[in-house]
């Protein structure tokens, strides 16, 4: 793991859109088609906005979410919603989406068929990651029920995530997707977080999930 610090969240933004465009393009050179995996949340919309405008073959590219929360689409609280607002906008409107949740269905009900849609993208070429105060990232939070399990080397690509802190039920990609993308970057911001992410490399995956993809990961924070 590396730390990648910047002067503000504002150079941070730029200065990541512009890594992980040159690495998309690089992927673009040898596959058909390219894995991108982004958070929602509070964090990655600033880079969003500007990499929407990257000059890049965007129709090779397939973005999922790390997780999503179960609410509708058009909910404040929809990581779709953010990516489609902020990223699949511009250039990037030409990527192709791979939602994580169906409204309207239970996760259980459709994750054989989104697993389906997934499995093909793996290794996923360029993964970002967000993280929370509590050190969760993706939906794989501190204790959950199933926590160990969607850690597990062998997990299916993904797990139903019911945290008791959060309000909804959540579908996210588990630990060998995340673990095992090509390219790893996470984006953190403030004291707070920080000092989390250096609580978590003293504690076990199931206190600290963080922990169990830090392995070759590029951590870029700014205050
Ligand atoms: O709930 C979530 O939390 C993490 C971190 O979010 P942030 O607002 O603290 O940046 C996020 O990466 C994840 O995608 C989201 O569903």
């Amino acid at each position: 793991m590396k730390i990648q610090e910047y002067a503000d969240r504002d150079m941070l933004a730029i200065d990541v859109a512009n890594v992980l465009a040159g690495e998309l393009e690089a992927a673009l050179l040898h596959n058909d088609v390219v894995a991108f995996a982004v958070p929602g949340g509070t964090t990655p919309g600033p880079i969003f906005d500007s990499l929407c405008a990257a000059d890049l073959e965007w129709e090779r590219v397939r973005v999922l979410p790390t997780d999503e929360r179960c609410v509708p689409a058009d909910s404040d609280r929809s990581n779709e919603r953010l990516i489609r607002d902020r990223l699949l906008t511009n250039r990037a409107a030409a990527a192709d989406y791979v939602p994580l949740y169906i409204p309207g269905k239970t996760p259980e009900e459709v994750l054989p068929q989104i697993e389906a849609l997934i499995e093909p993208l793996r290794p996923l070429a360029v993964l970002v990651l967000g993280m929370g105060d509590d050190m969760h990232t993706a939906s794989l939070f501190p204790g959950m029920e199933g926590l160990a399990q969607a850690l597990a080397s062998n997990a299916p690509a993904l797990a139903v995530a019911r945290p008791q802190t959060q309000p909804e039920t959540r579908i996210t990609l588990t630990g060998p997707v995340l673990d095992g993308a090509l390219s790893k970057h996470l984006v953190i911001y403030g004291e707070k977080k920080r000092a989390a992410l250096e609580r978590a490399m003293s504690l076990p995956p199931e206190e600290a999930p963080i922990a169990a993809v830090l392995d070759g990961m590029t951590v870029h924070w700014a205050d």
